[in-house]
């Protein structure tokens, strides 16, 4: 342990913010309540996923992929001569976050910073986290106060892993990945929040940033690929987990939609890569591992899945590195913000308007309106 590691000040312990998944059969149920409340959610739609997690033994394997990168974020942390505790809260799930909170509390945190599981803007990956941290923080006395550290879809730390798992996927293809399309999968949401997903504060981005952000990380993570190969992949950004009332529009196209066209277009080697996800959660276990592979495996086309983020090292460095980084900048120090592909990087405080609910204006922290 180096005893002079950096100054983490002003913050007092790290938050891992995630979305929670149901560890037993009997969780399913009230899990998918937690996550579809007020939601309008079909009930087939509701009974097929519920599916999905009991074809996994009624656990999903998010947690314990979150309580993984707490542990190498523990280690690095120490390693790095920062005492900081590291705690974790779910939107849905066990470790609740007003739990946490309430820990948090009775441990002396008086401010921490927060880190989300999720990379990109949107109302459900950005603005929704922020209005469970009010939530949260209305429900307990001596809450500490919260800063959620900025949207990381184009730092370094995110991109690289992402190239080295496309490039090891397509060494695992028959040909050596030769001729293969580079196929990056995120999870889709309604076009109307897609189009609103941003900020039209001119200190913050512009809208649909949900869209705008995926283009940036998978055209650089595509442009490396090439460079590291020599050779011309062609890429495309699809979507996965479509939800909701048949007659809402989603992001398309659907990955098996795409898989399809890509078969009729005489493709037969796929790398899939979940570049909207940063752990091999459901979305990536049930929709991509089983349900497009089995696509792809009727169609034809050779396919393997890229890694995600998950714990590798770069990754883990990358949210210290974004905390010491807002700690900085809240010392009123102008510290590097590290960016790459398109889009510059983000702000520390979403901007005002962020990625509305689509049910309406709810208040949130970690906002220029909050
Ligand atoms: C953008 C986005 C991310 C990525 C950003 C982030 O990571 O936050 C994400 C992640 C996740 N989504 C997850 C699970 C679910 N999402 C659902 C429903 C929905 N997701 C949406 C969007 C997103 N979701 C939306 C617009 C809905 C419709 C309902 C609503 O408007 O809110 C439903 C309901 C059933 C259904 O699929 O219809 C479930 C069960 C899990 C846990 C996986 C596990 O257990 O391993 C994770 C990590
Ligand atoms: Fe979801």
């Amino acid at each position: 342990m180096n005893p002079a590691g950096p100054d983490v000040k002003p913050y007092d312990a790290l938050l891992v913010l995630s979305f929670g998944g149901p560890e037993k059969p009997e969780d399913v149920v009230p899990f998918l309540e937690n996550v579809t409340r007020g939601r309008g959610i079909p009930r087939e739609r509701l009974e097929q996923v519920g599916e999905h997690y009991f074809l996994f033994g009624g656990r999903s394997p998010i947690n314990d992929q979150n309580r993984a990168l707490i542990e190498a974020l523990e280690k690095d942390l120490a390693e790095q001569g920062i005492d900081l505790p590291v705690y974790f809260g779910n939107r849905n799930w066990d470790p609740y976050l007003a739990d946490t909170l309430a820990q948090m509390s009775a441990d002396g945190v008086q401010r921490a910073a927060v880190f989300a599981t999720s990379a990109y803007s949107s109302w459900s990956s950005c603005r929704q986290y922020r209005e469970n941290l009010l939530d949260a923080v209305e429900q307990v006395e001596g809450a500490p106060r919260l800063d959620k550290l900025r949207q990381y879809y184009n730092h370094p730390g995110f991109i690289e892993p992402a190239v080295d798992a496309c490039l090891a996927a397509l060494a695992e293809l028959p040909d050596g990945g030769d001729r293969a399309r580079l196929v990056f999968v995120t999870h889709s949401i309604p076009t109307a929040m897609a189009e609103t997903s941003g900020s039209e504060d001119p200190l913050g981005q512009p809208r649909e940033a949900y869209v705008r952000q995926h283009r940036s990380a998978v055209d650089e993570v595509a442009r490396r690929v090439r460079e590291a190969t020599g050779r011309a992949h062609r890429h495309d950004l699809v979507y996965c987990s479509r939800s909701g009332a048949p007659s809402t529009p989603w992001l398309e196209p659907d990955v098996n939609d795409h898989l399809e066209e890509l078969a009729t277009d005489g493709v037969s080697s796929v790398v899939l890569m979940p570049i909207g996800f940063v752990s091999d959660h459901m979305e990536v276990i049930y929709d991509l591992d089983t349900e497009a592979m089995a696509t792809a495996e009727r169609l034809g086309i050779s396919a393997v899945r890229a890694a995600t983020a998950g714990v590798d090292p770069r990754f883990v460095a990358m949210v210290r590195d974004l905390l010491l980084e807002r700690a900085a900048a809240e010392r009123g120090e102008a510290p590097e913000r590290p960016a790459v592909g398109s889009m510059p990087a983000g702000p520390d405080v979403c901007g005002v308007g962020c990625c509305p609910n689509p049910r309406g204006p709810r208040p949130a922290l970690c906002g220029r309106d909050s």
